[in-house]
């Protein structure tokens, strides 16, 4: 076995309306170094002067199922994981780390898989495709499952810059879905399908204002999340002031993020950790690579 270093972006998804089907890559990155050895060793950013016990890692137990389904066993190998995806703050680092863990089985065992056999099994897992396509693709990735099969397309870069305001507190995607509905009236349903149709056309049209006031008129699940998000109101109405297109919450949360005109993004940034003293407020890239293995 080669050593190789597998590299995979978060991700930002839902994007106001786009709940369960849209997602955006960014550059923040989880990567593994993965050598030869004669036992498992496992390092972990959360712990890098340790090893950990790789049997509990969730990288290798994923690493170990995708193996399996192929009736393969890992061999043993040194990995030295490094992320500065933050965990639960609605950036994806699950998605990150489950596409990583796919992609570990994929060279150790040679599974050959296709980019869709990564993307069917890292929808298996996550529960939606939103995060994990565009962790595996790159950029803005909108894709859904439907009678089993799942599709997907990428849309084209934007000309907008992307605002993360990071808390320095954690929610378990898991919490945020609990608070949503079960189903919604078929008037609830066409109204926030529209506004997310509008948002998709104007993104692709290059219509980042009426974009950035649709992002904000979600139905499917900012509503629910607005109380479980600190500052939600005060990052929303304050980054207006600084001309940003449009605020919504990153994921799950409690991460929100903005699209602001282009060039604009460092002054956001600026104004809005003055304000926000305990945030981490990024101005971040889109990622286009998605997945890299070298
Ligand atoms: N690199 C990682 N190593 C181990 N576990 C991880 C890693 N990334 C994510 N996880 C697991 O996923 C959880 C976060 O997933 P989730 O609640 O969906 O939030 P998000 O995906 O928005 O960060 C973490 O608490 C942890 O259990
Ligand atoms: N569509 C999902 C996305 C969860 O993203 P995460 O980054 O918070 O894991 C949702 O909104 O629940």
């Amino acid at each position: 076995m080669k050593s190789f270093k597998i590299s995979v972006p978060a991700s930002s998804a839902n994007i106001g309306p786009g709940f369960d089907s849209m997602g955006l890559a960014v550059n923040l990155y989880l990567t593994l170094e993965v050598t030869e050895s004669e036992e498992w060793e496992f390092y972990s950013h959360s712990s890098p002067s340790n090893r950990t016990n790789y049997k509990e890692h969730f990288i290798y137990k994923i690493a170990k199922q995708t193996a399996e389904r192929h009736h393969k066993q890992l061999t043993p190998c040194k990995v030295v994981e490094t992320s500065d995806i933050p965990l639960a703050r609605g950036l994806g680092s699950s998605a990150s780390a489950i596409i990583a863990g796919i992609e570990l089985a994929n060279q150790v065992c040679d599974l050959s898989l296709t980019s869709e056999a990564k993307l069917r099994y890292g929808t298996e897992i996550e529960g939606h495709p939103d995060n994990i396509a565009p962790a595996l693709y790159g950029g803005l990735v909108i894709s859904i499952v439907t009678e089993d099969e799942i599709d997907w397309i990428q849309m084209p870069t934007l000309d907008v810059d992307v605002i993360l305001y990071i808390p320095n507190v954690e929610l378990k995607t898991d919490e945020a879905r609990n608070v949503l509905p079960d189903s919604y009236s078929r008037n609830d349903a066409t109204s926030a399908s529209g506004i997310s149709n509008i948002v998709v056309a104007s993104l692709l049209s290059g219509n980042y204002k009426l974009a950035g006031k649709m992002m904000e008129r979600d139905i499917f699940h900012e509503p629910y999340r607005a109380n479980l998000i600190p500052n939600f109101n005060k990052i929303r109405n304050e980054s207006k002031k600084y001309g940003v297109y449009g605020t919504v919450i990153s994921g799950a949360g409690p991460t929100m993020l903005s699209f602001a005109p282009k060039g604009s993004g460092q002054s956001v940034v600026e104004q809005m950790q003055d304000l926000l003293g305990n945030y981490q407020v990024k101005l971040l890239e889109m990622d286009v690579q998605g997945l890299t293995v070298k």
